[in-house]
């Protein structure tokens, strides 16, 4: 092996206790960006990324995107931590997206510690927010590079960071700021790296070619003017909750079958071409069992179950705001709810023609009941899905990296998740786009436990410096 990696490898290995140490820091800052009354420190977290990369000798450039409109109070938004390192004509340049921000976290959801305190456990997990999404990975690249500087190691490719802190609020003011960088801060970018998802499993690491998109809607039902007592006027009124419900319940069946019609006619057909790629990935319906602690899984076939996360479109609902939710029993009759529910979309669907299709199936629904509520429905947000080559020299770099740390060839898995960004990427900056997670299946991202493993932690950061090296090594 080449002499500059092996020494950097096993100065990542001497290095875990303080890499470890720097994953605290960064879980402690609470940077929900779905909490406008955690926005100072979104707001905290992305001056803590510019001292960082500043003390690494980058050139570094704040983009300050505004206010934000949240509920009528006016938020700033986080900025976009833009960084530059390196400027070699004869080296490739590598784009490196990542987000600073995190989903919301309380310890009364359900977690076994406080979110936002790492903590490391004997089976090597280290738990606390953000720790797999996103903020490991991108620490990762940064300790990569300050690991190259403290070993005297030439960085092998120009590197240009993009760090935002809100990608899970629907990366606002984002697209534009890669449009209009495109020229000028990513100018000469070849090839572009994101590391903000999963492996298929927990033992394989994977490449990933294919996200899907997110069409994020919102259903309001009014009525009175004030909650009423249920007491009082049950059986007397309409009640806003009762609508909703009705309509809620006829947007997806139990086996996850989209209700709305004709949503299914842009879907791409599976061909025997496709059909034969889920043969060879490790996934086990078996496995999704175990992590999830309950036989709830949809499908019998293993790769049904993927081809339903990847390739076919799904409706998940994902609260009412405004109802009654917490312990305890209230009579009350709400009077206004909103209802939040998003489609994750495939190739080919169009997201204007979803947004059509959903909001006249959700009006039709509504007309049916005769009601005297008021219906309001509209589209959140939308972000595209994504399909790629893997085929690409970004991704036999990729795969070289992998068999130079982990010994073992990558599966090549598409993703259920979304990363709208990543497809403005490629379009404006013209360049491939590779997805290297470093988490696994079961790391819990979004959810409850939190938590990346210190072996994907570890070996992650050894994999951005051999992928930093296999770039470097396809221009020879
Ligand atoms: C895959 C990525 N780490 C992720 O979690 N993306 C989010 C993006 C999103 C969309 N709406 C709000 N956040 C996701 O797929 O939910
Ligand atoms: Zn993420
Ligand atoms: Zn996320």
């Amino acid at each position: 092996m080449d002499a500059n990696l092996e020494k950097y490898f096993k100065h990542v290995d001497e290095s875990t206790a303080y890499f470890i140490d720097q994953l605290r820091e960064v879980v402690a800052i609470p940077s929900v960006s779905a909490d406008h009354t955690k926005r100072q420190h979104v707001i905290e977290m992305g001056k803590w990324i510019e001292k960082r990369l500043l003390g690494l000798d980058c050139e570094v450039k704040m983009i300050d995107l505004g206010n934000q409109d949240m509920q009528g109070i006016k938020v700033p938004l986080p900025p976009v931590v833009l960084a530059s390192y390196g400027n070699d004509s004869n080296k490739k340049t590598i784009t490196i997206y990542g987000h600073y921000d995190v989903q919301p976290a309380l310890l009364s959801d359900g977690w076994n510690s406080e979110p936002f305190t790492l903590v490391e456990l004997d089976d090597g997990r280290l738990v606390g927010r953000g720790a797999t999404d996103d903020k490991g990975p991108i620490l990762g690249w940064m300790l990569c590079l300050e690991a190259h500087q403290k070993l005297g190691i030439d960085v092998p490719v120009n590197l240009r960071f993009c760090f935002e802190g809100m990608e899970e609020s629907g990366s606002i003011g984002l697209d534009d700021v890669i449009i209009d960088q495109a020229d000028k801060w990513f100018k000469g970018t070849d090839f572009t790296c994101i590391s903000d998802n999963y492996w298929l499993g927990t033992t394989k690491p994977c490449l990933t070619y294919g996200l899907r998109g997110n069409n994020y809607f919102h259903v309001e039902i009014s009525g009175p003017q004030a909650d009423l007592h249920s007491g009082v006027f049950g059986g007397v009124v309409e009640e806003p909750m009762n609508v909703l419900t009705k309509v809620m319940s006829n947007l997806v069946d139990i086996d996850g079958k989209i209700k709305i019609p004709h949503i299914y006619d842009q879907v791409a057909e599976l061909t025997n071409e496709e059909n034969e790629t889920y043969k060879s990935l490790s996934f086990q319906n078996s496995d999704l069992i175990n992590d999830l602690k309950a036989d709830i899984v949809i499908h019998n076939e293993n790769a049904d179950s993927l081809k339903s996360r990847w390739r076919y479109p799904s409706l998940s609902i994902h609260g009412i705001e405004g109802a009654f939710y917490e312990s305890g029993s209230k009579t009350v009759i709400p009077s206004k709810v909103i209802g939040k529910f998003s489609i994750r979309s495939v190739p080919y669907m169009d997201p204007a023609t979803i947004s059509k299709l959903t909001i006249e199936y959700v009006e039709s629904e509504f007309a049916k009941l005769n009601t005297k509520c008021k219906l309001k429905v509209w589209e959140e947000s939308s972000g595209r899905w994504w399909y790629s080559s893997p085929n690409h020299p970004n991704f036999v770099a990729g795969s070289k990296a992998i068999k130079r740390v982990f010994g073992v060839e990558p599966e090549m898995t598409r993703e259920g998740g979304s990363i709208p960004v990543t497809l403005t990427f490629e379009e404006a900056l013209k360049a491939n786009v590779l997805l290297l997670p470093m988490g696994a299946a079961n790391d819990g991202a979004h959810s409850t436990n939190e938590k990346v493993d210190k072996f994907n932690y570890i070996q992650g950061i050894k994999l951005y410096g051999a992928y930093w090296a296999e770039i470097a090594s396809l221009t020879k």
